[in-house]
């Protein structure tokens, strides 16, 4: 059983998370399963630290005199440094200096207002660590070629305590910055009164999905609605007037064979996944300062999936019979998400507490349905890492090839049509960008944040084969003829949300990857105290999710190829404005808590949330 270091009531320095800076606390406990300590600061602040993260008293020497800054940023003055709401703040007489005195006195107006916060205990957060974060920042250009210093945490000055932190600065300067100070100081005091409401009690859970009542009906619902979309989608008059279509009876649908097909394409997918070719690369932090390693071989998968599907064609495997066994192959793609969410739950129980998502309640249905863990693995095998792109997303290729096939079987065309084509284009592109850009995953909300539960089992396995594969499907037995003017507008309008979905995907991976990347010097952005800052320029400066715009662009442009008939080929587009939607509403969320008022900065900066002008 590995020891403790500090013992209960000792009074140590720690580390204010998401910062180099550490101040007194006190010992209060030390979990031994997790190996935290929870610590409490001089202002009552509760949080649990890692052991790393705590130094005793005599490992500090203060510092004396002026200025002590030891990195570029922190000379920016004491501006920024003001709104850190980090609780070993010195005493006000230790602050004021000559210059600062103007200053000191709304500083202490906004202390006023700090001192008011509850105290809470930082909530996990995605794999990082979440914090309540009062310090908005300064907007300034991507070039200081100190930010590379401030977001990789730079642990080398994890031993400088530094008590004060002062600088001088020529007189103009400081009475320009004193004028952009107190306006600041008014928004930042209105702000914090603001969110004393605010912070979030100590570990309560904020469910989402409308809590227990609503992921229920979510669990139900869906496997319900995909079948009578696929039926509804069969019928030769699929208009919504014909709703309900006739239901066949539940043991039609199950077959053992297809059931078997399903597993062989799987275990296909589990193999190339483990072939040891692709670089591996690091995923962003856990809780516990872990980093997970990932092998980048999707696209390599992609390209053998495609050797195989080509040999097969080429031995003439009967590929229609995927088309005219459907929705069997829906029903053994549902059974066996199930039972992989029930494995996911059940292993879950015995999963070591930093292990367990942010989003994870405790509530076994909300959590059986969210995840309960993170990053479930067996060996290194990445079980929601390998969900998330392979089966469901390469099997969506195939599935759209199915039904090109099925088109030209069915309507006896030499060709597919044109509206097929451009169907079967558009989305090859969108996984194949997914695969290529594999890396960018590791910083998406579904491996961040939410666990693997029967949400993303459900939405990898089922959902995106069986509904992104829509269009196509729909198309096998609603033929429509598009025009070449026609088909030229839509292919424009998918190039336009392309670019701007990859666009600002890459904008944000390079800046999260390498903040001081020269091809990102250009653009402006908002520092925050966790180490972290927002774009708030280019791409990022347009709305606050530019990559749901483009995403939702080229969602129109796959639609468009079947017609006006019909409102169900815009099924897809209805759903997936409704996803982004609520998904925009849990990022907010999160990065409000995450970077607090430097977030409200943004908004203030960036007002619309997807759609310019418009939300
Ligand atoms: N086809 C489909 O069904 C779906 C597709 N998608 C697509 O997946 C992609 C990933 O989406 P998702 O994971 O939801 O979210 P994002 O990739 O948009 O990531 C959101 C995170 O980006 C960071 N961020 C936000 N604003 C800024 C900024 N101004 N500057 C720098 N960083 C910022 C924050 O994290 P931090 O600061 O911690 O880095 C935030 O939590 C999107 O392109 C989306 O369209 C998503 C869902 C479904
Ligand atoms: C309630 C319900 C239906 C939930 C399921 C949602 C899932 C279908 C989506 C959640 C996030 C996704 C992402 C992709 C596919 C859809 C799901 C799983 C994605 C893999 C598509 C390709 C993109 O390039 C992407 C890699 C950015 C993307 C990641 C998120």
């Amino acid at each position: 059983m590995p020891s403790r270091k500090f013992a209960d009531g000792e009074v140590v320095r720690g580390r204010w998370p998401g910062s180099s800076l550490y101040y007194e606390v006190e010992i209060l406990s030390h979990d031994s399963t997790s190996q935290l300590y929870t610590v409490k600061y001089k202002d009552g602040t509760e949080l649990e630290l890692k052991e790393n993260d705590i130094k005793p008293l005599t490992s500090f020497r203060q510092r004396k005199g002026g200025s002590t800054s030891s990195s570029p940023s922190r000379r920016r003055g004491s501006r920024s440094r003001s709104r850190s709401r980090s609780p070993g703040r010195p005493p006000k007489s230790a602050r004021r200096s000559a210059s600062a005195s103007h200053q000191a006195d709304i500083k202490e107006a906004r202390r006023e207002v700090e001192v008011k916060l509850t105290p809470l205990i930082l909530k996990p957060f995605g794999n990082s660590i979440s914090r309540y974060n009062g310090e908005p920042e300064h907007i300034e250009r991507n070039d200081a070629p100190h930010k590379n210093t401030q977001e990789k945490f730079n642990l080398s000055q994890e031993s400088s305590y530094i008590a004060t932190q002062y600088s001088l600065r020529p007189r103009k300067e400081e009475v320009k910055l004193k004028e952009i100070d107190s306006k600041e100081e008014k928004y930042i005091a209105k702000e914090l009164a603001v969110r004393t409401f605010e912070v979030t009690p100590i570990r309560a859970k904020d469910l989402e999905f409308g809590g227990v009542p609503g992921v229920f009906l979510i669990m139900f619902g869906l496997p319900v609605f995909l079948f009578l979309l696929l039926l509804m989608c069969k019928q030769k008059d699929p208009s919504l007037l014909n709703f309900p279509p006739p239901l066949p009876a539940l043991y039609e649908l199950w077959e053992t064979r297809v059931f078997g097909v399903y597993l062989l394409w799987f275990l296909i997918q589990v193999l190339f996944y483990l072939l040891p070719i692709g670089k591996v690369v690091e995923g962003t932090p856990l809780i516990d300062g872990r980093r997970l390693k990932y092998r980048l071989n999707g696209f390599y998968a992609f390209i053998l999936t495609s050797a195989v599907i080509g040999t097969s064609l080429f031995q003439g495997v009967e590929f229609h019979y995927v088309y005219s066994h459907f929705l069997q192959f829906a029903l053994a793609a549902t059974v066996f998400c199930v039972v992989l969410s029930v494995y996911l739950y059940v292993r879950s129980l015995k999963a070591p507490r930093n292990d367990l998502s942010p989003a994870s309640s405790g509530n076994a249905v909300y959590d059986f349905f969210i995840g309960r863990e993170l990053n479930p693995r067996i060996g290194t095998f990445d079980l929601k890492y390998f969900c998330e792109l392979r089966p469901g997303l390469i099997g969506w290729v195939v599935v759209n090839l199915v039904m090109l096939l099925a088109e030209m079987k069915i309507q006896d065309r030499a060709v597919p049509s044109l509206a097929m084509i451009l169907v079967n284009s558009f989305q090859l592109l969108y996984v194949v960008d997914a695969l290529w850009n594999e890396e960018a995953l590791l910083t998406t909300m579904d491996i961040i944040h939410d666990g693997f539960g029967f949400m993303l089992a459900f939405g990898d396995l089922v959902w995106v084969p069986f509904i992104y594969s829509f269009q196509a499907f729909y198309l096998v037995s609603h033929p429509n003829e598009v025009s070449w003017p026609m088909a030229s507008l839509i292919i424009v309008l998918k190039l336009c949300g392309y670019v701007i979905f990859r666009g600002a995907n890459s904008q944000k991976n390079a800046f999260r990857k390498n903040p001081s990347d020269p091809k990102l010097a250009h653009l402006k952005t908002i520092h925050t105290s966790t180490g972290k800052n927002l774009l708030v320029s280019g791409w990022w400066g347009f709305v606050r999710h530019p990559n749901y715009l483009g995403d939702l662009i080229m969602a129109l442009a796959w639609s468009l190829p079947c017609g006006f008939n019909h409102i169900l080929p815009y099924f897809y587009i209805i759903y997936f404005t409704m996803l982004l939607v609520h998904r925009e509403a849990r990022d907010e969320y999160h990065c409000k808590k995450k970077y607090g008022v430097a977030w409200e900065k943004y908004r203030q900066r960036v007002p619309y949330r997807i759609f310019p002008y418009i939300y």
